[in-house]
């Protein structure tokens, strides 16, 4: 057997409530069709990176597809950064943030086109605080919600919905930040900041519309206000947002502090509360299957 030519399907059997039998089932047969050897790995919640890792050591997989959420997304990435080996979404989880940033259709033949075609490309690994954030990370009020959320027990948008009002109504906020760059230092209030190298929340809202995923920078945001006509602009692919609601801050290091302890996540996981955030970023280390239409947008004006 070909040893380069192997696709592993990691899958996470619990992620997002549902059967993963018919992504099983149809990753295999295109694997068989296309003449690429197929191996399954389905995650147990203990030492799976160990597991996945003695997996590419033994078959050198080209490509991995991650059927599962972002949790699930980014163990796998932590396995293949700086690697060749190609990582293509099925999005198989409760909130899906990595698939609606980058768009993915919602049919599983196309979204296992996509993660198995050539149009590749790499992207950058934002660290916080030592631990990887593929999409968009935050100090304040979303953090607050996601908390919330979790310890409601009630899944889906409607979990979210539920819990804002009394979100807004008992949280902390505003927070006073201090942010250092290399640009320099600033202080400013707000009742959020969030740590952006992707484009979009999951809920889908576009809060950091001029991010490139590979420009080597990563955007710190510090919204201002609950102004809910700015909030609605971001329905938008491309809102644009006023200087008196949000302040934008593209950097490639920043060190976050704040005198009293703020709600903290990583893409939509809550981490706790903190009172200083290191954001690092390392150059185009993990290479994605993506729809055209992403890699087209991110690879225009790009200096
Ligand atoms: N077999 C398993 N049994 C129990 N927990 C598991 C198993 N496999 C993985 N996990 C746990 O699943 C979590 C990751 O879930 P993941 O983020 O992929 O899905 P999700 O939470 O449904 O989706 P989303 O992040 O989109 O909301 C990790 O905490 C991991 O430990």
């Amino acid at each position: 057997m070909n040893s380069e030519n192997y696709v592993l399907l990691v899958v996470n059997p619990i992620s997002g409530d549902s059967d993963k039998s018919p992504i099983i089932t149809s990753v295999k047969e295109e694997a068989k069709s296309r003449k690429i050897n197929f191996k399954l790995y389905e995650t147990s919640g203990k030492k799976d990176k160990e597991a996945i890792e003695s997996i590419i050591k033994e078959i050198k997989p080209s490509r991995i597809l991650v059927a599962g959420g972002d949790g699930t997304i980014s163990l796998v990435a932590e396995c293949i950064l700086g690697t060749d080996i190609c990582l293509g979404i099925i999005p198989a989880g409760s909130a899906n943030g990595m698939a609606v940033n980058f768009n993915l259709p919602q049919t599983l033949p196309e979204q296992i086109e996509i993660a198995l075609s050539d149009c590749t490309m790499k992207l950058d690994a934002l660290f916080i605080n030592g631990k990887i954030c593929l999409h968009i990370a935050d100090l304040g009020i979303n953090a607050e919600l996601i908390r919330n959320y979790e310890d409601s027990g009630i899944r889906g948008k409607m979990g979210y919905f539920l819990q804002s009002i009394p979100t807004l109504f008992n949280s902390d906020s505003p927070f006073h930040f201090s942010v250092e760059t290399e640009e320099g230092t600033f202080e400013e209030t707000g009742i959020l900041l969030a740590i952006a190298n992707a484009n979009k929340f999951g809920t889908g809202a576009t809060i950091n519309p001029n991010g490139k995923m590979n420009d080597g920078k990563f955007e710190i945001l510090i919204f201002k206000s609950l102004d809910f006509i700015e909030i609605f602009k971001t329905i938008n692919d491309k809102p644009e947002m006023s200087d008196d609601f949000v302040r934008v801050v593209s950097t490639n290091k920043a060190k976050i502090n704040s005198i009293k302890k703020i709600p903290f996540q990583i893409d939509g996981e809550f981490l706790g509360e903190i009172d200083q955030a290191t954001a690092t970023i390392e150059k185009k280390s993990l290479l994605m299957a993506l729809p055209e239409m992403f890699c087209k947008l991110h690879t225009q004006n790009l200096h």
